[in-house]
Parts: C-alpha cells; sequence; structure tokens
C-alpha cells in the first residue's frame, strides 16, 4: 500500500494522512462503509483535488479531515496526531451560501474574529484587509443581497481565509456558478493561495477544474469509494493561463488518464459503481478489486 503514498513528505510531519482508512456513518441506515481502504498523504502547501462520481465518498474524506468524523478503521492524522474533537486551524467551504444577509460584507468577513472574541477595531481592521484582498474593498458596507454570485462566495471565501487556517477545504466551491466566473474565480483562488503554505483539499466533479487548479488529483471510485488513482501535475505548465494550460500536450494526457478511470466507474445513472466484493462484516473492509486496480502516474 506503500506504492500509492503520492508524495515525499520529505521530514515536515504531513497535514493529513490517511492510513488504510474505513468510515462508516453512524445510525442503523448505514449498512456498508462509506470509504474503504483510504491511502493518502498531503504534506503542507500542498493543493490536491479529488474528483469521482457522485457518492463515492469525496466530502466523506473532508469531514474526516475537519474531524467532524471519526474513522472506523486505519488511522488518520491532522498534523501528525489523532484528535478527540474538531480540529483546529480548518477552513471549510462548500457550494452552499451561508454569508448571513443581514450583515454587510465587513460583518460577514468579522464573524469569525467576532466569536473568537477579538475586540472589534481589530477585527473589523483584519476583515476589510482580507476584502480588499479578495477584490471587495469598495464592497465593505454593501449586503449579500447587493452582490453577484462571484463576489458573495470571494466573501465566503475571505470569511474563510481570515482565520488564517492552516488546512483549507473546499467542496464543490464553484458548483453554483456559471461557466465564466467559475474560471475567474479558479484564477482568482489560485493567485490568492499561490505562495503561500496553505495545504487545501478540493473536492471537485469537474475535471479540467481540478487540473487547473491541482499539484495532484486523487480519483475516486466505488461505492464504498477508495482511491482509484493519483495523478502528479508537475509536468504541466504553471503560471500560464487557463487557456494555454488545457492546450498543453501534458494536460491532454492527465484528462484523458483521469476521464477513462472516471467513466470507467459510474454506473448507468451516472453515480459510482457499487462495489460487491467489500466485505460488510469488518471496519477493516478492504476491496480486491480496489487493490488491483489502484496506481500512481
Ligand atoms: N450522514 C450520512 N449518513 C449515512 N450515510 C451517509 C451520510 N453522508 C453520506 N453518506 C453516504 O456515504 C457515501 C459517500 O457519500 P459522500 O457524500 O461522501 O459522497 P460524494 O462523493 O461526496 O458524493 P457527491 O459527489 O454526490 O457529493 C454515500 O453512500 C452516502 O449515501
Amino acid at each position: 500500500m506503500g506504492d500509492i503514498s503520492p508524495l515525499d513528505a520529505g521530514t515536515e510531519v504531513p497535514v493529513v494522512e490517511f492510513k488504510d482508512v474505513t468510515v462508516r456513518y453512524p445510525g442503523k441506515g448505514a449498512i456498508r462503509p462509506a470509504v474503504v481502504d483510504v491511502n493518502l498523504t498531503v504534506p503542507k502547501g500542498r493543493f490536491v483535488c479529488v474528483v469521482g462520481p457522485s457518492g463515492c465518498g469525496k466530502s466523506t474524506l473532508l469531514h474526516v479531515c475537519s474531524g467532524l468524523l471519526k474513522v472506523s478503521g486505519g488511522e488518520f492524522r491532522y498534523l501528525g496526531k489523532e484528535w478527540r474533537k474538531l480540529h483546529p486551524g480548518i477552513g471549510y467551504v462548500t457550494q452552499r451560501e451561508t454569508l448571513l444577509p443581514w450583515k454587510t460584507v465587513l460583518g460577514n468577513i468579522a464573524l469569525p474574529l467576532k466569536i473568537t472574541g477579538m475586540p472589534r477595531t481589530e477585527r473589523h481592521e483584519r476583515a476589510a484587509d482580507m476584502a480588499a484582498s479578495v477584490g471587495l474593498g469598495d464592497w465593505l458596507n454593501h449586503y449579500p443581497r447587493e452582490l453577484s454570485g462571484g463576489m458573495r462566495q470571494r466573501v465566503q471565501l475571505g470569511r474563510t481565509l481570515v482565520t488564517d487556517p492552516t488546512l483549507l477545504l473546499m467542496d464543490e466551491p464553484f458548483g453554483a456558478l456559471d461557466a465564466v466566473l467559475r474560471v475567474r474565480m479558479q484564477e482568482f483562488l489560485k493567485s490568492r493561495i499561490e505562495g503561500t503554505d496553505l495545504t487545501t483539499i478540493f473536492v471537485t466533479h469537474d475535471l479540467s477544474e481540478a487540473l487547473t487548479l491541482g499539484d495532484e488529483v486523487v480519483a475516486m471510485a466505488g461505492a464504498p469509494g477508495s482511491i482509484d488513482q493519483i495523478d502528479k501535475l508537475e509536468d504541466l505548465p504553471r503560471g500560464v493561463s487557463p487557456v494555454e494550460l488545457r492546450q498543453s500536450p501534458a494536460y491532454a494526457v492527465h484528462e484523458a488518464r483521469l476521464w477513462k478511470t472516471i467513466a470507467g466507474n459510474l454506473s448507468e445513472d451516472g453515480v459510482a459503481l457499487s462495489n460487491p466484493e467489500v466485505e460488510h462484516e469488518g471496519d477493516h473492509a478492504m476491496t480486491a478489486a480496489a487493490h488491483g486496480r489502484r496506481g500512481t502516474s
């Protein structure tokens, strides 16, 4: 299983480590595990995109990273430790809009600082700086209803980044945006994160988004899900426009390989193919198929 570890993590403690992880949701309804046999190491500063069909467990991995959900088999470490509570230093952005409509841009971005008890003047200064850095410096006193979808998503991003997270978890954050806005937000996110040591795990259904943003793409498959393939993107040109990136030969190779993996693991309904080989009984459930088909690029 060591062969699927995507990275040379060096001597620094990885931010995230999954080792032979199985996750089973609590409750009687959850008959089979959501994910099995997950191995993944994410070092500091890495941008990892996770793709895969609906139901294969992408969001489940993010819940584990945040500490919301505990593993039922194997081992999960955040910053080198197993934690009993929610993990500190997590920023979580989802597709769902969670801005408070009665608060301004400034008030929304300052909210997490208010919760930590930061004095008003200091939190407003920090929130105003953050608003400027997400391109909303002239919109401090506006309310969410007065903003476009992309601007509202930037407020959400600002509200997350203002806490200076160690690990940024993003679950289809741009899924509700139109195609043009989506590309703009990808460029924006990249420019905001590049050069920092923020570690990011970004779930998306969109392969081009994954290839544009990620240092590597993790493809999940099956239900219960497991990691099917990890594509490192070191050979992609960086610092070029998305259009140039998509015209590069290396991009086409990665896209074709990932597409083949994902399409080969879809049911006719477009969801993850169920994996009959999983042993439902134990928490160390493994899939023979998963072992056979896994690999790194
Ligand atoms: N709260 C829950 N209780 C029980 N089972 C759950 C719960 N949340 C998710 N599951 C199950 O876990 C499996 C993985 O779900 P998850 O949401 O992680 O998949 P996903 O790949 O993120 O899907 P999508 O792309 O549709 O968001 C699915 O079979 C789902 O039904």
